[in-house]
């Protein structure tokens, strides 16, 4: 049995959208992707994972200026891929890769993930997830795990054109929210959350040591 079995229409054509509108801009906001039952377990282990496992951010993988507690001060859980409770998501995170490659050729190869944990008046300064020459992140994933979130609320993702000061999109990070974007293209930043303000957040990396033959 394919993967695709395993994914109803209605998530096959939101793949279509999501591979499209990389295509046509590089930067998608989807509602909807999962359904509510799973966002509430995904947002429960998220909240049962013991808060000693949560590292501040850019502890690891990530460089320098990331780690300075001045741009970013959320906390991170990186996750391994065998808990049980993100299966579901990988398959679909799997079908998104496939979906990609297929139509656009980014040569997507594996998918690493965290849970992200923003106490409240954390923030993340404006950043983009990979530079060009540096490491091998070609697409990012978030999915906003806030149930009953608002303006007030704050913490905004905000998203700038590229090369640019000029801010595109406020996203509020709202449950069940997806944002997915060419890593290497778009500044962004994250305001200041007003309450604790909760994502799994995910890159798909290129393999460094694979040479095409063509
Ligand atoms: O949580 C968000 O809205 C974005 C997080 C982010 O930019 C990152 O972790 O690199
Ligand atoms: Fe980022």
């Amino acid at each position: 049995m394919g993967l695709f079995s395993t994914l109803s229409p209605q998530a096959a054509s939101q793949l279509d959208v999501i591979v499209s509108g990389l295509y046509s801009t590089g930067f998608v906001v989807l509602d909807h992707v999962f359904d509510d039952n799973y966002l509430t377990c995904l947002l429960k282990e998220l909240i049962d994972l013991n808060p000693q496992e949560f590292k501040p951010a850019g502890i690891g993988r990530e460089d320098a200026y990331q780690k300075n507690k001045f741009v970013r001060n959320d906390r991170i859980h990186w996750l391994d891929g065998d808990e049980s409770f993100l299966s579901s998501y990988l398959t679909w995170a799997e079908s998104l890769r496939l979906a990609v490659n297929r139509r656009l050729f980014l040569g997507l190869y594996e998918y690493e993930c965290m849970f992200a944990h923003y106490p409240e008046g954390a923030f993340y300064k404006r950043h983009i997830d990979a530079f060009k020459t540096g490491i091998n992140r070609r697409l990012s994933t978030v999915l906003y795990l806030n149930p009953q979130w608002g303006p007030q609320d704050g913490g905004e993702l905000v998203m700038y054109a590229p090369d640019s000061n000029r801010i595109t999109h406020q996203i509020l990070p709202t449950m069940g929210r997806l944002v997915v974007f060419l890593s290497e293209e778009f500044p962004h930043e994250v305001l200041p959350a007003k309450r604790a303000r909760y994502s799994l957040t995910g890159w798909y990396r290129i393999n460094e040591g694979h040479h095409p033959a063509f």
